[in-house]
């Protein structure tokens, strides 16, 4: 069929999640028939008496249900817009209208807001006084080219708060909302207009020719052109897995080019970073040729490789896919080093009796007690001097910069200190043990020498924040120095498990290629200014060297604020929790959307009991199996844990005092380490707290931290 153009808008993909299963399975045998031919002599496009959009028909998907879809007289262009019962799905159609913007040629769809529609909440604001400010104190040319509909700006021009605008939401389309609700949060004009304004404000748009409002950026944030009947079909088995293709304009500006060098993207939690990095790889992918040509897309943490994995399957098509290697960092070392041959196994720093622990021990004999200085400085010192600068020799660490150190050591003191490190490698050695930064500076030195590691043509990195200057360098060696040779993405605000690298220090040069996305499409608003404010007055940089803020981050979903409690025991407490829990359930929440997340593990162990003995059902999330959010259970975790995941509701138990933040095991006086530990703290507390979509919770027993009080 020629010039033929079918569309689904976000809003029949949201719809069609509300109805009920056996009414998907006919919505979905209507969808086959109709991609494969939407002029089939079985379906009517039936007219809708009283709509204002004189191009909405409706289809018959069963006796009960209809389907709303936009037909326009002109050019072969179908878009499906809306399923419902029958009364409901003309109701729909009556209060809606999908029409061309005339200055920005994009497509919107908006509630109807004039004329005799007394129900709709717009009206219910009462004209404000003349002298009163307004809310914005902006040109109708502006207000056009951010995408508001010329019947509405005498509306907008009158609002004098943010609850006004709040209260027309519906009766604006979402680019123009969105450019308003930041501008009214004191983002600059100039930066929404970067973000937001048409570059195409003209007198010429044809309104009628809705084919090529299709191809408009802003059109694309809820419409989207659709292949195949397969991918359609696809499209509605994860109807509200909306990231696949509804991006925002920020976002999809960052995917879908070249990039003339390596790119920084930066991100409050939930802003869509690894939805970007995802689609970005997978764009790349699409771009290889060579044969042997591949991408590497690497994370911090396991378990966001696991899931990232599953979701890259169902963006990538099949030969897309298995070009990309996904592999969070350790694990990519720890293979390549079974590649080299290389006979070391790398250990880390946990628990008492670990082999890295009896290492160190066996060092920390070595301190010289006449230095004076307590034995937690020299753990951080190895972690913070010595294995980020792959420091091996006492001549190097005699020279060794040591900024961000609180403690001043002079050379001869350096000179004292050494032999602790020397023999923290010594004993590693002879048990062939290694350290994961050592490992990374070992394969770079084998790539210097010419070693045959596989190479990649283009590098995705998510939670960039976390990863140490050892592993960027490594990032940056494995990838030739070319155009869209690395991607990385990540948030300092998230950064928690005290590495901090600068990119340009580590030969990643981002000059003019540094983005910030700054919508948050997680959280509700209340919950992500409640998250923000632990990190409010704390310096965060921008993984180069610059500050970062999360001044210019919004959510526009809306909900309740979250729950505060402190009880008298761990009883009360779970208790409580239990009590909500079920609350939430019996109002229609699944237990796998529900985390209960605290800061050690033995405090989870003991939730994890008193919820046992109460029968309820519990599941432990794990580093090595990923989470399967198809079976039932309350999941448990830590706060570690949860970085990267999200549920509906989170309860963040124990938030006592020592506990959060956590003081047991660390004896520390250096005041720059003191800094740095509560600063990691609260942004432990932060990452758990943004994993919530809907509701959170924070509780403690006993004494309360003192974060409860923010
Ligand atoms: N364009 C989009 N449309 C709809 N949903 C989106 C879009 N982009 C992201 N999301 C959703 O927002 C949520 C957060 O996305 P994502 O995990 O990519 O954010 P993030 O910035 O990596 O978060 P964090 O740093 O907190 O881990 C996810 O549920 C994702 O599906």
């Amino acid at each position: 069929m020629e010039n033929l153009k079918i569309a689904i808008g976000d809003g029949f993909l949201e719809s069609f999640a509300q109805i009920p299963k056996a009414k998907q399975k006919k919505v979905m045998e209507f969808v086959a028939k109709f991609r494969y031919n939407p002029m089939a002599s079985g379906i009517n496009y039936e007219k809708i008496n009283d709509a204002r959009d004189h191009n909405f028909r409706s289809v018959r998907i069963d006796q009960d249900y209809r389907g709303i879809i936009l037909k326009p007289a002109q050019g072969n262009v179908y878009i499906l817009l809306w399923v419902d019962k029958h009364d409901d799905a003309y109701d729909w159609a009556r209060s809606h209208r999908c029409h061309i913007h005339p200055q920005t040629g994009t497509l919107q769809l908006v509630q109807i807001v004039q004329g005799d529609q007394p129900e709709t909440e717009s009206s219910q604001i009462p004209a404000a006084a003349k002298n009163t400010p307004r809310l914005f104190d902006l040109s109708d040319d502006t207000l056009l080219s951010l995408g508001v509909p010329a019947e509405n700006l005498p509306r907008i021009k009158d609002l004098i708060s943010v609850e006004d605008l709040e209260a027309v939401e519906k009766t604006l389309p979402i680019e123009a909302f969105e450019a308003l609700y930041l501008l009214a949060a004191g983002t600059s004009l100039d930066e929404v207009l970067i973000d937001y304004a048409s570059k195409t404000v003209t007198k010429d748009v044809n309104t009628e020719d809705f084919a090529e409002a299709l191809n408009q950026d802003a059109s694309r944030r809820r419409f989207y052109v659709v292949g195949d009947e397969m991918e359609l079909l696809e499209m509605l088995e994860a109807p509200l897995e909306r990231w696949r293709v509804f991006l925002h304009p920020s976002q999809r500006r960052l995917i879908a080019r070249h990039w003339s060098g390596p790119v920084r993207v930066l991100g409050g939690a939930g802003t869509g970073k690894t939805v970007v990095a995802m689609h970005r790889a997978k764009w790349l992918a699409s771009q290889l040729t060579g044969p042997s040509d591949r991408i590497l897309f690497t994370t911090f943490t396991s378990n966001l490789a696991v899931d990232i994995q599953e979701n890259l399957r169902k963006i990538c098509s099949a030969q897309e896919f298995q070009r990309i290697d996904v592999q969070h960092i350790d694990a990519w070392i720890v293979d390549c080093l079974k590649r080299l041959e290389y006979h070391l196994r790398v250990v880390y720093p946990n628990g008492k009796d670990s082999e890295y622990e009896q290492c160190w021990s066996l060092a920390e004999g070595l301190i010289n007690p006449s230095l004076g200085l307590p034995t937690s400085f020299f753990r951080e010192e190895w972690e913070r001097v010595i294995l980020p600068q792959s420091i091996r020799s006492r001549q190097a660490y005699l020279t060794a910069s040591r900024i961000g150190r609180g403690v001043p050591l002079t050379r001869k003191q350096r000179a004292d200190i050494w032999p602790v490190f020397e023999e923290m490698r010594i004993q590693l050695t002879q048990r062939k043990l290694t350290t994961i930064e050592d490992a990374a500076f070992d394969i770079i030195a084998m790539l210097d020498s010419g070693s045959n590691i596989k190479p990649y043509r283009s590098i995705v990195v998510d939670e960039g924040q976390d990863f140490g200057p050892e592993m960027l360098v490594l990032l940056r060696r494995l990838v030739p120095e070319n155009e869209d040779d690395l991607f990385i993405v990540g948030d300092g605000h998230q950064r928690i498990y005290h590495r901090k690298a600068a990119l340009g220090r580590c030969g990643i040069n981002i000059r003019g290629r540094g983005k910030k996305l700054k919508i948050n499409y997680r959280t509700t608003e209340e919950i992500r200014r409640f998250a923000t404010r632990i990190l409010e007055g704390i310096a965060i940089d921008d993984m180069d060297e610059s500050l970062d803020t999360l001044m210019d981050y919004r959510s526009l979903m809306h909900g309740d604020y979250p729950d505060v409690h402190q009880f008298s025991s761990i009883n009360d407490e779970s208790k409580w929790v239990a009590e909500k829990i079920e609350s939430l359930i019996s109002s229609g929440m699944l237990s796998q959307d529900i985390c209960l997340v605290a800061r050690t593990n033995t405090l989870l162990e003991e939730f994890q009991s008193q919820f046992q003995s109460m029968g309820i059902e519990i599941r432990k999330l794990s580093r090595q199996v990923p989470d399967n959010r198809n079976l039932p259970g309350i999941r448990l975790a830590t706060m570690h844990r949860v970085k990267g995941l999200e549920f509906k509701a989170v309860f963040m138990v124990a938030i006592n005092h020592n506990i959060v933040p956590l003081r047991i095991g660390t004896t520390t006086q250096d005041s720059t380490e003191v800094n740095l530990r509560d600063q990691n703290e609260r942004a432990l507390f932060h990452v758990a707290a943004t994993r919530a979509i809907k509701y959170l919770s924070i509780s403690a027993h006993g004494k309360a931290s003192e974060y409860f009080s923010i």
